[in-house]
């Protein structure tokens, strides 16, 4: 293990029910869209026979080191850098559909833990939250720069927060005297607009959230590979989604739901009365984190897991 690898530890989340649930096949091709610190990978591994076959996909250069590292040491894994988006790649590479795809939606305790990766309101660093800073712009370029009306959307849309407005406003003042580049600076800037009091809860959660979001363009990468996952599974594969907040699962309930055979008419841009093709199968109910994983894993409290076969 490297000094990074002990100082900023990922606890996987929801692991026995992944594997029990979705890994079937023992000679399978599984990606894990959603590498991190490679801990579903790895336990993974530990069930896959020596024909079986592992991808791991992550945007994050710390995690694409270490399932460098993995792929050192096991022949059946390989590492891909890049979004998880990149999987008509991944499976071309392997000349095989999958049985099995694994997204673990959103960030890492070591990014979150990490202060100089900036996505924490409770340490300070530089205002970046890029999953992977090689690429785009970091969220401090995006406010010095942004319409009001813009930041405000955002933060109303992937935060839930009602008083965007606001916010948004204060950002656009504060920004005329001197540019917001620090985690803490917005923080603190979000706190005066909203005061302390919030039932334990940051007053900045919804805003960081919805910032990470869209600086890393998470939505749009979650829709595409969700329509890829059609064309890529095996008949017979499952694709097990993790997601840890509301806009997230609504995705994923929603295009299980359209393509399930289950949608409302006039639904899922199928023309009213037009008979849907069934491709995909709900597999059991949705699961949350057991209590006793409640109890060691604090992470695991928004975790919201559901998964899927394809049938056709
Ligand atoms: C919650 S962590 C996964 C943890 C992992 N399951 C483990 O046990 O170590 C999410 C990881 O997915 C990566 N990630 C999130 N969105 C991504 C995307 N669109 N493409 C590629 N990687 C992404 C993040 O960089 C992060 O490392």
């Amino acid at each position: 293990m490297t000094t990074e690898d002990t100082q900023y530890a990922h606890q996987p989340v929801m692991l026995e029910e992944v594997l029990d649930m979705w890994f079937s096949q023992s000679e399978g091709f599984y990606v894990d869209g959603t590498f991190g610190r490679g801990g579903h990978s790895r336990a993974l591994l530990s069930r896959l026979g020596e024909n079986g076959r592992l991808i791991g996909i992550d945007r994050d250069p710390q995690a694409i080191a270490a399932g460098q590292q993995l792929a050192a040491s096991d022949s059946r894994f390989h590492m891909m850098a890049g979004r998880f988006d990149c999987l008509p790649q991944a499976v071309e590479q392997a000349g095989r559909p999958i049985d099995g795809l694994l997204l673990d939606l959103g960030v890492s305790s070591p990014q979150l833990d990490d202060a100089a990766r900036g996505f924490s309101f409770l340490r300070d660093g530089p205002l970046d939250m890029r999953m992977d800073p090689t690429q785009g712009e970091s969220v401090a370029e995006w406010l010095s720069y942004a319409a009001e009306k813009d930041i405000a959307n955002v933060l109303y849309r992937y935060g839930e927060e009602r008083k965007s407005r606001w916010i948004a406003k204060r950002i656009c003042e504060t920004r005329k005297e001197q540019p917001i580049t620090r985690t803490l600076q917005l923080a603190d800037l979000i706190e005066s607009v909203l005061g302390r009091n919030e039932q334990g809860k940051h007053p900045a959660t919804r805003s960081f959230q919805a910032l990470r979001i869209h600086i890393n363009g998470e939505l749009d990468a979650l829709d595409q590979v969700l329509e890829q996952s059609l064309e890529t599974l095996a008949i017979g594969g499952r694709l097990a989604i993790i997601s840890f907040h509301s806009l997230e699962d609504r995705i994923v309930k929603l295009f299980i739901r359209d393509h399930s055979g289950r949608a409302p008419k006039g639904r899922g841009g199928l023309p009213l009365g037009d008979e849907l093709p069934q491709r995909l199968e709900p597999v059991g109910k949705v699961m949350r984190a057991s209590k006793a994983e409640l109890k060691v894993n604090v992470r695991s409290r928004s975790a919201v897991l559901r998964i899927a076969e394809k049938v056709a």
